[in-house]
């Protein structure tokens, strides 16, 4: 049964009402849902309007004379597409190449159709998951672009993820000298010692994901404080941290002694960056011997990094005039070299599904991540996926909002951009309610939470 109000049909709740809590969804008008596909998106999307008329000349130059037909098609494209949304209009099948080589799109043609039938009606972008029509928003984008014959590889975010890492330059340089002197240091660190530099790459690591162009809804981002010396003042904003936790498993060898970390990337620029120090921190205090990294396949949500962006990242680094970043950077190509670094295409992570489905949809990717020792998420996209964009009450256990998906021992360092958030102390969250009614909306709180702390819920400010 629809009831018409304020031009967003609510409708027969299907799916968005779960036995868990209610997944967010744009028609609660006090969400960020709400807000997002309200004025986010349409903001974002008339950015990459911007950015393909901005780049005609450099396009045409790079593609030829013909991409300017293609440059114009897209910006027809996006321009319906933020009409659709605007209006609550349904979703769309995705057009599919012909030969079918990318059948990850049919996924999301199946998938509409599941939702169809889950919800007695095609899907409307306000009155359907959230997490389904933002992430089906970025997909169908590069599906367009996918069938382009000239700009089939135009990133429109590149340009907007190299200046997220130029404009965090002075951060990134002064980490990078500290890194380095840790890595190489001199002195051998004592077990105290190492534990203490361990708790600082992890926290190094959460604050590199606030530096996000899609919270910017595009607008240029950096990392402008001074990364150490900010570490202790930032302590309080920490609302679970399970570092003691992380440390204890990461300090014994694996069970089958294969001893990989997996790290699901999120943002690129100064947060890439981050997890390049935490990546290599772990192998050399030899907490790891491998570490896979997991990039998008598609340009996604602004900032997520793709397979090129990690390119142009060591390749700035390798070019730099700062010599740490050059010996970084050497370290890295060594390490990538001699595949103690790896990169890792999955297509799961800009498909359809959130992460209790990867034992059914993607089988392989679930047994893969099971033989690492831990397997990091970052950053807020990930977060809502692993607890499937529920509004949990905010003490339930991280372990119970996963439902069960666990292949190993899974670490979130994630800093709260949206309406989710588990494994709280009772009246945490309400406390800071009272302080910023947007407070889950702005990125400023972290979370550094492991499944295999169980209940456990330290105080603010302490690990457990
Ligand atoms: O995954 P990230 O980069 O930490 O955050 C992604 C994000 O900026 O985009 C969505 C809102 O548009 C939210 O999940 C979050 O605010
Ligand atoms: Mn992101």
């Amino acid at each position: 049964m629809n009831q018409r109000s304020n031009s967003v049909e609510i409708r027969d709740l299907q799916d968005i009402v779960t036995p868990f809590g209610v997944r967010l969804a744009g028609i609660y008008k006090r969400s960020f849902a709400y807000v997002t596909l309200k004025d986010r998106l349409p903001v974002i999307l008339t950015k990459i309007i911007d950015t393909f008329s901005r780049d005609k000349e450099n396009i045409i130059e790079k593609y030829g004379e013909n991409a300017i037909e293609e440059v114009k098609k897209m910006i027809g494209f996006i321009s319906k597409l933020k009409n659709e949304i605007a209006t609550n209009k349904t979703l769309k099948p995705m057009r599919l190449v012909s030969n079918n080589s990318n059948n990850d799109a049919e996924e999301w043609n199946k998938y509409l159709i599941k939702r169809t039938e889950i919800e007695g009606e095609t899907p409307l972008w306000f009155n359907t998951v959230w997490l389904y029509c933002e992430c089906y928003m970025y997909r169908i984008l590069a599906q367009e672009l996918v069938l382009m014959n000239y700009i089939k590889t135009y990133d429109p975010f590149k340009q907007s993820k190299q200046n997220a890492f130029t404009n965090s330059l002075t951060s990134i340089e002064i980490l990078c000298s500290y890194v380095i002197d840790v890595i190489y240091s001199k002195k051998n660190l004592s077990i105290m010692e190492t534990k203490e530099e361990f708790m600082k790459f992890i926290k190094f690591d959460l604050w590199g994901n606030q530096c996000d162009l899609s919270l910017s809804a595009g607008a240029d981002v950096g990392h402008a404080t001074h990364p150490i010396q900010i570490l202790k003042l930032l302590d309080e904003d920490i609302l679970v941290n399970n570092s003691e936790f992380i440390w204890n498993l990461l300090r014994k060898p694996d069970k089958n002694n294969i001893n990989i970390i997996d790290i699901i990337l999120d943002n690129a620029g100064y947060e890439l960056f981050t997890d390049f120090c935490l990546a290599a921190f772990f192998i050399a205090i030899k907490f790891a011997d491998k570490i896979r990294f997991y990039p998008k396949l598609y340009p996604w949500y602004i900032s997520d990094a793709t397979i090129n962006d990690i390119h142009w990242t060591i390749e700035y680094m390798k070019n730099a005039s700062n010599e740490c970043l050059r010996k970084f950077a050497n370290l890295i190509e060594d390490y990538l070299n001699n595949n103690i670094w790896t990169i890792e295409i999955e297509p799961y992570w800009t498909g359809p599904y959130d992460l209790l489905g990867m034992k059914e949809h993607d089988p392989k990717l679930h047994a893969k991540l099971s033989e690492a020792k831990l397997v990091i998420f970052k950053g807020d996209l990930n977060y809502r996926k692993l607890v499937d964009d529920i509004n949990w009450e905010y003490t339930t256990t991280f372990k119970k909002a996963l439902r069960g998906f666990e292949p190993t021992p899974i670490l979130a360092i994630r800093t709260v951009k949206s309406d989710v958030c588990v494994g709280l102390l009772p009246g945490v969250a309400e406390k800071i309610f009272k302080e910023d009614e947007y407070w889950m909306w702005s990125g400023k709180y972290g979370l550094i939470q492991i499944t295999t702390a169980g209940s456990c819920q330290c105080p603010i400010n302490e690990t457990c």
